[in-house]
């Protein structure tokens, strides 16, 4: 009977061996077969295609227009070519679609307003960062037009009230953080700066006291980071495994206990609200009051939505407000000249000002300070490529190029800011180039820092273009007016503008270098 119990021992040594080896294989078989279902969109084979990674393995390569290192250094390689065409980007791409269709930007204004299911903002930022696996999103999405309302209306249309409060939470985050400089000191912009915008957005959003509350603060600065990360680690499974790998991975536990840490905080100042409304008090000017404003009864006082809301909005808001504010402080200290001509623009425009603070009417008068931001944006973009979207429903493009459901598009936004039929000199950095091409007439507002248009997307362009960037435009221009009226700065001795640091699908400034900074005695 014995001789008859199937065991290891029983069988032959090469039969043993081919057996472990075949159950070895079956994990990787069965990644082999869910990972099909990763790219199930089949991307027109006549259209030209990039390689990014040098990854140049697959079948695209009969059609490979080229082979990149970067997504950044493809678009910009391939565009003066492919300018006015349609190509696709393959290989190891930096976003979580694998593969995308680059679009040209004239067709942008055609397709902005296309409404979800056709093309979606929404659903390209679901699949890009594993967003709804990573407690990246709202607490339902229903929220979301409550959301949106709150930055793109209310916020946008409180500026001019909430200019004090801004301005005076920068002198607080700044006074409280920097120290003396009253001799050339090194100060690390990729230190200062997150906290300086945290607390001023944190004082817009929440308001005192708890904008000041340093878990807060850090709560806000993190969430970012760990969805980001989370995201990332996620990209390494198969995307039909995700659902099932997420709840078990320790970043994305991470997240989760964000979302429980804001419900905690926020908690007696919701609480309070409610009190102040039942009451009928009046409530601050804040993003946590428009979203209660906002949102239906039941909705109003949910812990959870609110604090949905406050780690969705700074995950908008900080990051990308410190990097864009980062790159020109960079290129300021990198070119001393335009800091005169800056600091007069400034006074000028601040001696008008009864109340001493550069008002939200007055803002729109600091065009040389507005034209330096586009300038350094347009060099130093966050990302490659702007208005990527999902299709949602097939259509066709312009050129007849049939686009199928799931397929991902973009516009290589960078290189359309590097391109000379566009711009004069589009490798030099001119710090007034935008004030001088709004002297023209009828492109007084075209040329703006917050101005979205096909030559400019960096805030995106069309329905979904960033709500929050007329915010952000006056939060960088308060910072760095603070930064060059009150200090000079340089670079350490022999050292230059630190590079950016390449991702794959941006520039990020290079947080690892001091800036110096001397304080002025004005
Ligand atoms: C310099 C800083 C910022 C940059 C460069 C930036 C950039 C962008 C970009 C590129 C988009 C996508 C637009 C599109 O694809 O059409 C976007 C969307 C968005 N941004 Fe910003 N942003 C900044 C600051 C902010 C701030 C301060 C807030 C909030 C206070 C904010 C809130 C949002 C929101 C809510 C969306 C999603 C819009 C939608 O779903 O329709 N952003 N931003």
């Amino acid at each position: 009977m014995l001789s008859n119990t199937f065991s290891l021992e029983s069988i032959p040594i090469n039969t043993s061996l081919l057996l472990t080896a075949s159950f070895a294989l079956v994990p990787f078989l069965i990644w082999g077969i869910v990972s099909l279902f990763d790219d199930a969109a089949k991307y027109p084979s006549s259209l030209p295609k990039i390689s990014i990674s040098n990854d140049n393995t697959s079948a695209d390569k009969t059609h490979a227009a080229g082979s990149f290192p970067s997504l950044a250094a493809g678009l910009k390689s391939v565009y003066p070519k492919f300018r006015e065409a349609v190509y696709v980007v393959t290989g190891n791409s930096p976003v979580n679609w694998k593969n995308f269709v680059i679009i040209p930007p004239k067709w942008v204004d055609d397709l902005k307003n296309l409404p979800e299911d056709k093309l979606s903002f929404n659903q390209s930022i679901y699949d890009r960062f594993n967003s709804k696996l990573v407690h990246m999103t709202l607490k339902d999405p229903s929220h979301t037009p409550v959301f949106l309302k709150s930055v793109s209306v209310d916020l946008t249309r409180h500026i001019a009230k909430i200019m004090g409060d801004l301005d005076e939470e920068l002198t607080y985050a700044f006074e409280k953080l920097l120290p003396a400089c009253d001799d050339w000191t090194e100060v690390y912009p990729g230190k200062l700066l997150p906290e300086v915008v945290a607390l001023a957005s944190g004082r817009i959003f929440v308001g005192l006291p708890l904008c000041r509350d340093p878990e807060f603060v850090k709560s806000t600065i993190t969430f970012t980071v760990d969805v980001f990360l989370a995201g990332e680690e996620l990209n390494k499974y198969p995307k039909v495994l995700r659902p099932l790998i997420a709840p078990w991975l320790k970043l994305v536990k991470i997240c989760k206990q964000q979302h429980l840490t804001m419900e905690r905080l926020l908690k007696p100042h919701l609480e309070e609200r409610s009190t102040m409304m039942k009451r009928g008090e009046e409530l601050p000017s804040d993003m946590m009051t428009w979203v209660i404003k906002n949102s239906d009864d039941k909705d109003k006082f949910d812990l959870e939505h609110q604090a949905s809301c406050q780690l969705n909005v700074s995950l908008a808001a900080i990051h990308t407000t410190t990097m864009t504010a980062s790159h020109a402080w960079l290129d300021m200290t990198a070119r001393p000249e335009y800091l005169e001509p800056l600091r007069e623009e400034w006074s000028e425009v601040l001696a008008t000002e009864p109340t001493g603070v550069i008002s939200k009417t007055s803002m729109p008068k600091l065009k040389k300070l507005d034209s330096f931001l586009k300038e350094s944006q347009r060099l130093s973009p966050l990302g490659a490529t702007a208005f990527e979207r999902k299709v949602t429903g097939p259509f066709i493009l312009p050129d007849g190029t049939k686009l199928e459901k799931g397929f991902y598009l973009a516009v290589a936004a960078e290189a359309v800011g590097l391109d000379e039929s566009l711009w004069d000199r589009p490798d030099q950095f001119d710090g007034f180039r935008f004030e001088k091409l709004r002297q023209v007439a009828g492109n007084e507002s075209r040329y703006q820092f917050a101005t979205t248009g096909v030559e400019s997307m960096h805030f995106g362009h069309g329905k979904h273009a960033c709500p929050g960037r007329f915010f952000a435009a006056n939060e960088i221009k308060l910072i760095l007016a603070y930064l060059f009226r009150n200090y000079d700065m340089k670079f350490p001795e022999g050292e230059g503008r630190p590079k950016n640091i390449q991702t794959p699908s941006g520039k990020i400034p290079d947080y690892s270098k001091p800036v110096l900074l001397k304080k002025r005695s004005v």
